[in-house]
């Protein structure tokens, strides 16, 4: 069923045909020591289930949840955002009508082999595995229109307006979740407008991830999504509301010691944020970059429309100087977004060890032995 590509990797063009399979090809197979990579067991500790912030509360109070959330876990569903469900059902419909379409017709759309970044085909990371995963993606970057020109010559301009209005209100929100963030790190409004990451950010090209994951025969011994961070500032996603697929690896600090997955419930009109790199890097560590993954279903497809918002191409995002303790100096050099990406195209979760600076009490030391 599948050809191989000149880096040995199955090809694309094989495209599978998903509902024609009673059994999972080789292809998709995950050995398990990949596929527990991670402790696995999907335990909830009802006590530590992921925040839920309902933001139509003051400031006063969501500053400090969101603060929490951030540091404990990286990531907390939103409510109450004004983000209206018409508008979620609306890019949900179109997403399922993307990928509803007869695969020659996404392959003509197909993400240019050599390096593109938008268009239709497997999630980036999925170079890293020599496993493939049970998941279609469609990314933009920008503008959809001429990709979608390529799925649908005639009738373009319901997609192309659904995936505007959606990223048009998604950029909004993150403003407001990225001021809730700086806010809690301890930063001013004024602080804000003079350093933080959200300079020019009307500006900023929005970046969609259309994901899709089909039915699967043996949901156990595939994977839909492999674990990653997102490199953003924030990821925002909305994912179908009856199919649980999205779990995040979390460092419960009470009582266990190791890290477990924690499915992240899907609530009707409720939005999911991630905590990336990139403010990971702002808050110098402080909050958490959130590894996840998307598991499938034997019986349910399920949609996920993800939101990642960063900093203009040419802003350097660094620990901001404000919060950083003068002891212990920066965790992390300033670095910008197309810098950041392209280095994750390398070293997927190994970047930000990669760039992160030792303490400048060790350098201090360490200075010393060298004179
Ligand atoms: C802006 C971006 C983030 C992303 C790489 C990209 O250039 C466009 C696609 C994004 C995505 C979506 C699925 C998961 C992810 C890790 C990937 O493979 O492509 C993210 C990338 C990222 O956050 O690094
Ligand atoms: O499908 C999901 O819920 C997760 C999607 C995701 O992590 C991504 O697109 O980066
Ligand atoms: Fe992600």
């Amino acid at each position: 069923m599948h050809s191989l590509s000149v880096s040995g990797q199955p090809s694309l063009l094989c495209q599978l045909e998903w509902k024609s399979l009673n059994q999972v090809p080789d292809s998709h197979i995950w050995p398990p020591d990949l596929l527990h990579h991670h402790p696995t067991s999907n335990i909830i500790p009802p006590s530590s289930s992921m925040p839920i912030i309902d933001l139509t509360a003051a400031d006063s109070v969501l500053i400090p949840l969101v603060g929490r959330a951030c540091e404990t876990w990286g990531a907390f569903q939103i409510t109450g955002h004004g983000v209206p469900l018409r508008l979620l059902d609306l890019v949900e419909a179109q997403t399922c009508r993307l990928f509803s379409l007869p695969s020659a017709h996404k392959l003509r759309a197909q993400r240019c082999p050599s390096g593109g970044v938008t268009g239709y085909g497997p999630a980036l990371i999925s170079s890293f595995f020599s496993k493939l995963f049970w998941s279609e993606g469609f990314t933009i970057v920008g503008s959809a229109q001429e990709d979608a020109r390529k799925l649908w010559p005639n009738c373009f301009n319901d997609f192309c307006s659904a995936m505007e209005e959606y990223s048009k209100g998604m950029k909004d929100l993150s403003r407001r979740v990225i001021v809730l963030m700086l806010r809690s790190l301890g930063l001013s409004e004024e602080d804000i407008d003079e350093v933080g990451p959200l300079r020019g950010h009307d500006e900023v090209e929005p970046v969609l991830q259309l994901n899709y994951y089909p039915p699967c025969p043996e949901p156990d011994r595939t994977m839909g999504l492999a674990d990653h961070t997102d490199s953003s500032l924030i990821t925002i996603i909305h994912q179908s509301s009856c199919v649980t697929g999205l779990q995040l690896l979390h460092h419960d600090e009470s009582d266990n010691p190791r890290p477990q997955w924690v499915e992240v419930p899907p609530i009707l009109g409720a939005l999911v944020v991630n905590v990336g790199d990139l403010f990971h890097i702002i808050s110098n560590g402080r909050f958490h970059t959130v590894i996840h993954r998307a598991v499938v279903d034997r019986t349910w497809s399920r949609i996920s429309v993800a939101y990642f918002c960063g900093p203009l191409a040419h802003f350097k995002v660094g620990p901001i100087q404000k919060i950083v303790d003068p002891n212990h100096g920066p965790a992390y050099p300033g670095i910008t977004w197309p810098k950041y990406l392209s280095l994750k195209k390398k070293l997927h979760n190994e970047t930000l060890a990669s760039i992160r600076l030792p303490l400048a009490a060790k350098r201090q030391d360490d200075e010393k032995k060298v004179l």
